[in-house]
This record gives structure tokens, sequence and C-alpha cells, in this order.
């Protein structure tokens, strides 16, 4: 698909339902008993291998036009899977299933793409390992196929290297299942939304500092979910609405709970106009983003806020490159292990657009303020960097290309047109 450097944008949109809660409903609402039904749910092909997953398990799923129906069947209502289970694109999904299928009384064998046949998965396969699961990497690489066979589970104290809600969700979850209490502590609080929807269910889940902490074998019961837009996803939108000059967007209903939402802290920093509108702070909370164009100047992102805004880090790259003055982005080394490695795929065609960055150990150093001049961007298969450049292209001198750009459709398939609908 072919992109070309725009006038102001400017407009209304809402963004899809987000991608990590879409995962849990279905999954949560599988374990509980009765009916659960999700509103907002998205419809991207991430959260469509999580339905796969579960009917394959026995689980009956309407995907309707207005909501999702699950007739979950309580916690030990699973059936051995009829065929492999294949999580497409999803980590997401890989790991968080994991930790459900490592306490059924049946063998399951899990797969993915290429990509997902190459991420790590020995952070998930060490700590289940540890409550008594037996996860086997059918390659010996300690990624995915997996075949797990589920098991007589323990609760553990899990002390995790790496601040990850994935290995946090899939730990609670196989918690459910142990014999005590179950507990993770991470080195910097990741994403709560299993800890807040695992409560919604009827679980006993709770926290202390960086600690999550559930109770095994509560009777979680079916619930509505109303899934907010996905913060995520909004990103593409703050970036293109600061930086392509007299930009004045309003991104409808957006959920900005406080482990997800650095984007927002780092484009006040980095001097951008986004205030929030129609704040509500029951359940997940949300608000409406209104965005308009500013002169961004360079900061630097490091620590604690990595974990809440590690999925935007690639857009944040091409904020920085628009702003004025040097961004430094440290503490995220996790970019390597994502569907793509972002810190090299970003380097490598921002540089292709002129752009002065470059890759470190652990993030970036982006020299922002250069004019940026159309390329041709293969994504490498990366939702996340397929939209970032086409928020870059934006702002660059004649064409960018983006090769593959269908990939989008990962987690948010009406990408383009919604950009499109807010070109003048
Ligand atoms: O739990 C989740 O829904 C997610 C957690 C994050 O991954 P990690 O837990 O591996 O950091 C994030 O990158 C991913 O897009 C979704
Ligand atoms: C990393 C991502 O997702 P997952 O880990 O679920 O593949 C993402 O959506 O950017």
């Amino acid at each position: 698909m072919k992109f070309h450097k725009t006038k102001e944008l400017k407009g209304e949109l809402s963004v899809p339902g987000d991608k990590s809660i879409s995962h849990r409903a279905v999954m949560f609402g599988s374990l509980a008993l009765g009916t659960t039904e999700v509103t907002n749910f998205l419809q991207g092909a991430d959260c469509l291998s999580t339905i796969d997953c579960f009917r394959r398990l026995g689980i009956e799923i309407k995907n309707g036009p207005e909501k999702i129906t699950i007739h979950g069947k309580g916690l030990d209502g699973l059936s051995a899977p009829s065929s492999i289970l294949d999580a497409g694109n999803s980590g997401t999904t890989t790991r968080l299933i994991s930790g459900i299928l490592a306490a059924q009384p049946f063998e399951s064998v899990l797969t993915g793409d290429d990509s997902i046949k190459s991420r790590p998965m020995r952070r998930i396969m060490e700590p289940l390992t540890m409550m008594g699961a037996d996860i086997v990497s059918l390659n010996g690489n300690d990624c995915a196929p997996l075949r797990i066979t589920g098991k007589k589970l323990h609760g553990i104290h899990y002390r995790s290297k790496v601040a990850s809600a994935q290995v946090k969700s899939a730990i609670l979850l196989a918690g459910l299942y142990a014999d005590t209490v179950t507990e993770v502590t991470e080195p910097v609080i990741s994403r709560n939304h299993s800890e807040i929807m695992l409560g919604t269910f009827g679980a006993k889940v709770w926290t202390k500092g960086t600690t999550a902490f559930i109770e095994p074998r509560p009777s979680l019961k079916g619930a509505k979910i109303n899934v907010p837009g996905d913060i995520s996803s909004a990103a593409y939108f703050i970036a293109a609405g600061l930086v392509v000059p007299g930009s004045d967007i309003l991104i409808k209903n957006v959920g900005i709970n406080p482990t997800r939402d650095g984007i927002l802290k780092v484009a006040k920093a980095m001097g951008g106009n986004i205030e929030l509108l129609n704040v509500n702070h029951v359940g997940e909370p949300t608000a409406d983003l209104h965005v308009t164009y500013s002169r961004l100047h360079g900061i630097t992102i490091e620590g604690d806020i990595i974990p809440t805004l590690i999925d935007e880090l690639p857009v944040i790259a091409v904020m920085a490159a628009a702003a004025q003055g040097t961004t430094v982005i440290k503490d995220a080394a996790e970019l390597k292990v994502k569907e793509s490695n972002r810190i090299d795929v970003m380097v490598e065609y921002l540089s292709s657009m002129g752009c002065c960055i470059t890759g470190t150990e652990d993030g970036m150093i982006i020299e922002g303020g250069r004019p940026l001049t159309g390329s041709i961007i293969d994504p490498h298969a990366d939702h996340r960097i397929a939209m970032s450049f086409a928020i870059a292209s934006l702002v660059a001198e004649g064409e960018t290309e983006i090769l593959n750009s269908d990939i989008v459709s990962i987690s948010y398939p009406s990408f383009y047109s919604d950009l499109r609908n807010l070109y003048g």
C-alpha cells in the first residue's frame, strides 16, 4: 500500500476494542460457569485465534455482529482438543492458554505461525514446570510448538525476571487450579487486566506492590464485559494528530488503565497537546482523547514507565523522529522478542527515511527534527511496525510503500480506512 505526505488530519473516531481485554474475556468466560457476553470485542486475527482455540477445547462461542456469547462450562469444563491448537501470531494466546492447559486432565499441542515459533516460551515453561506442569518444546528450542500435559499443580511464589503480563497471567491462570495460593512478583508492574477481570468473574485476586496473589478453585460465573477502545491502537492517531501540522482529532472511548497509559504521559512530556474528556473510572477506566498538532521535543523514556507503553514504542520512535532534539529509549530490551525485533526494524526503516537513529542493547537513540523522505518498508510481518510507518509516511516527502500492509489485521483490521477518514 502506498502513502503520501498529508495535510492536516481532522475528525472523530472510535478505535476497536482492546486486544488484551478481548483475549481475556474469551478465556475467562470459557472457564466460568454460564453465559458471558462481550461487547466491543476486537475482531482482530489474534483474538480470533483465541476463540478458535477455546472452540477446539469444547466451548461453544457465538461471534455475533453485536456481541460475543461464550457458553462457559466452569473450571473443569474443557475437553481434550480435537486437533493441534493454533495461536496464529498471538503471544498473548500462546502464553495465557499454556497456564490453563498446564492443569487440564489431557494433553494438548500448541503451535502458531513462524513468528510465534521463534518467540521465547522458557519464561512460562519455567514457572509452570515449578508448579508441576509437564511442558515440552517439541523443537527443543524453548519455543512453540509446545506439548502440554496437564498435571495437578502446586501454588508457588514466583519472582519473574521480566515485567510481563503474559507471564504473570499464565501463572495466575495456572493458580486457579493449584493446591494453595499462588504469588507472582514482577520487577515492575505490568498491565493488570487479568487481575481486574478475574475479579469480575468471581476469583479472589489481590495485589501488594508488584506482587499479585490468587486463591485456587474459585467458582467463576459468567459476566458481561464491555471492552474499552484499545489505547495501543489509539496510539497511532495520537502520534498522527501530534505530528501532522494543523491536525485536530477526537478519539472516543479509549482505555486509560494506568498500567497502559504511558503513551499519554510520554506524549505530554514531549510537549503534546492531549486533553482527556468524559473520563470514566468505573471498571477499566476510559476517556475520550482530544489531540491537536504540537511542536514536540525529545525526552528520555526509561524505567517503570516502559511496561505501560511497550507496544507503543515503535510509534513513539516515529514521534521522536518528528520532534526537535534527542529522544533516548532505555530498559526496553523486550522489544527484541515481539512479533519482530522492533529495535532493529525501526532502526533500519526510520534510517531509510532519513532519520538519525541508533539501536542500543535495550532501546534506541533518535536525533529528531531531520526531514523524512518516503521509502519502501517491509514490516517483517509485524502489525505495529506497519502502522507506525503509515504514520511516519504522513510527514515524509515523496512516496512511502508498505509491503504486506494487510498485517494490521492482527490487531486493527480497519486501520487504513479509519486513517483515511481523517484526511481533509
Ligand atoms: O498480556 C497482554 O495482553 C500483553 C502483554 C504484553 O506482552 P508481555 O507480557 O510479553 O510484555 C504486550 O506486549 C502484548 O501486546 C499484550
Ligand atoms: C506483542 C504484541 O502481541 P502478542 O505478544 O500478543 O503477540 C503486540 O500486539 O504488540
